[in-house]
């Protein structure tokens, strides 16, 4: 079996690989796309960190592909969705890089305060310059952290130990997990007035793309030191260019871009109050180890017809068991994807219900393919068919499951629904149905409706009126957005209907506005499944 290893990954790894028997190693770093494309013709397995892309191309071209190997957490150099279309397992290391990427947080922060980078290259210079290198101390000033899962939450342990106060926004996170961490939850907005200090850990999302962009830094205070470990494009970069220039943020330290590397002629290289690292977060000898060793034993363990782990495509399953279970992975996949995307961000318990013949099957993996769906757009590529349930919990939302054996008038039925802290509920149901066992969405928030679930969705709750129909098709038209499909469902004429609009491009933000704005429409909801 030939294993191409793509990114320089900890040495302690590829060694484990070429000790095991039968195994070939091709160690090639910093390879061109063409390259590549020739390199994985007649590989079995690809290491890589996050330099080397592995893209659709990539599948096509390696016939014999079984599994891609990230050591790291952010699959974002890998085309996940063509991997699974060639059925090829793609697997990450979650959790190794943790305390690195913390403790290089941590040192921006310390570098946003002190200027040691820069006294220390006016040294190189020669100098001896005891007055431009005055800084603020870090005791009793104010720390935001935008996301407290694993990073922030080891953040957030050691700004407390330097006497910090520390406020963090996590809209997904119960309370109760934050207290025990011993912060104060605080609005995004909050965090904007507030913060002296802010640091931001959350995945790169639609919801969290920009998210501290022109208009936060106009709300935060003048002086406000920022910092990215996370993804680029969390803060986006125009918008801390300008607020740099004009003082409202005194200093940043960023380890992550929008666009990696960073360009040679990139404004911030000029910036003196900016410290910048490449992308450093996991380099640490420790994390290194951990992930390069984790992942050499993960893909030995996929090649050798063993159990898959972290795979962030498929769950630990044989390929026989993945035939059958494939469509009911999917269907859950996309229900858990749906209810989140419907729901409020903090949610108390998720709830999954099956009837007919899913009670047969191995329930454990579509539960946690529902739970992996549900949290996608809230930890990224973080989740996988092995962390879900813990991540669930972490967010302190109770999972619970019920294999039902009255009659749901579907042979098959599954449904998943949120409930919020208040007590209110958000659902979808949905079954296979046809040849191709192509999953339906059959009931949203207790209506009955029949759509397929695939693709970009408008879920609309609008008056039972004439002419509501055209008016969404009239304004998605003038957006030249085509409708696919729809269905409409409601309880009583002339009360309150449902309408699910399935469209082949997104509306823009125009649209959605004017949809969500029509005094007929209660609520709107753009939904990517
Ligand atoms: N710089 C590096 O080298 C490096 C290394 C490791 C991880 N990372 C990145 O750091 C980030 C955090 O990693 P982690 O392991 O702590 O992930 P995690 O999944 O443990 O935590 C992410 C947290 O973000 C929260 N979140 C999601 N959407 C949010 C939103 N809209 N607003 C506020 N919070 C939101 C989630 O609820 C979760 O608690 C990821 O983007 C990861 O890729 C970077
Ligand atoms: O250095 C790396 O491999 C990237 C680390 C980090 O961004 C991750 O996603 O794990």
């Amino acid at each position: 079996m030939k294993i191409l290893v793509a990114d320089k990954i900890s040495p302690k790894g590829v060694e484990y690989l070429r000790k095991q028997p039968g195994f070939e190693v091709i160690e090639a770093y910093g390879s061109s796309p063409e390259k590549v494309l020739e390199l994985v013709k007649d590989v079995h397995a690809i290491a890589v960190r996050s330099e080397t892309k592995i893209t659709r191309e990539v599948f096509a071209a390696a016939p014999l592909l079984k599994v891609v190997g990230r050591a790291g957490v952010g699959v974002d150099n890998v085309d996940v969705e063509a991997a699974t279309e060639h059925g090829v397992v793609v697997m990450n290391t979650p959790s190794g890089n943790t305390i690195a990427t913390a403790e290089l947080t941590f040192t921006h922060i310390l570098c946003g305060s002190r200027p040691v980078a820069q006294a220390a290259a006016s040294m190189r210079e020669g100098k001896w310059d005891r007055k431009s290198f005055s800084g603020v101390e870090l005791f009793q000033k104010t720390l935001g952290i935008v996301g407290l899962g694993r990073i922030g939450g080891e953040v957030a342990k050691r700004a407390i130990a330097f006497g910090m106060r520390v406020l963090a926004y996590d809209p997904y996170l119960a309370p109760s997990r934050a207290k025990a961490m011993q912060v104060e939850i605080a609005t995004l907005d909050e965090i904007l007035a507030q913060a002296d200090y802010i640091t931001v850990h959350m995945p790169l999302t639609d919801d969290t793309k920009y998210m501290i962009d022109e208009a936060a830094f106009e709300k935060c205070k003048k002086g406000l030191r920022i910092f990215n470990c996370a993804r680029g494009g969390i803060i986006k970069e125009t918008a801390l260019l300008a607020a740099l220039k004009s003082g409202k943020v005194a200093a940043a330290g960023l380890d992550v871009y929008e666009d990696e590397p960073l360009a040679k002629d990139s404004e911030f290289r000029q910036l003196p109050n900016v410290v910048l690292t490449p992308h450093l977060g996991a380099s640490t000898k420790e994390a290194q180890e951990s992930v390069g060793i984790e992942i050499a034993e993960q893909i030995a363990d996929v090649l050798g017809g063993g159990v898959i782990r972290n795979a962030v495509n498929m769950p630990s399953i044989d390929a026989a068991a993945l035939k059958t279970l494939g469509p009911y992975l999917d269907l859950g996949s996309k229900l858990g994807t749906l209810v989140q995307q419907i729901s409020p961000k903090q949610i108390a318990s998720l709830r999954i219900t099956y009837w007919g013949k899913i009670v047969e099957l191995d329930a454990n993996s579509i539960t946690r393919a529902v739970q992996r769906g549900f949290l996608r757009n809230i930890s990224g590529e973080q989740v996988n068919f092995v962390n879900a349930p813990v991540l669930l919990k972490r967010l302190g939302i109770q999972a619970d499951v019920t294999k039902s054996n009255t009659d749901s008038g579907y042979s098959e039925l599954m449904a998943v629904e949120a409930v919020a802290a208040d007590g209110k509920t958000y659902s979808a149901q949905g079954t296979l149905i046809g040849k191709g066992n192509q999953p339906r969405i059959v009931g949203i928030n207790g209506r009955e409706v029949e759509i397929a679930a695939v693709g970009k969705l408008l879920v609309i709750e609008n008056e039972d009126l004439p002419g509501m129909v055209g008016t969404i098709g009239t304004l998605l038209a003038k957006d030249k957005v085509n409708i696919a499909d729809m269905s409409l469902s409601r309880l009583t004429p002339g009360g309150i209907a449902y309408m699910l609009v399935r469209v082949d491009t997104e509306p823009g933000p125009a649209a959605r506005d004017e949809i969500k704005g029509n005094p007929l429409v209660k609520s709107a909801k753009f939904v990517q499944l």
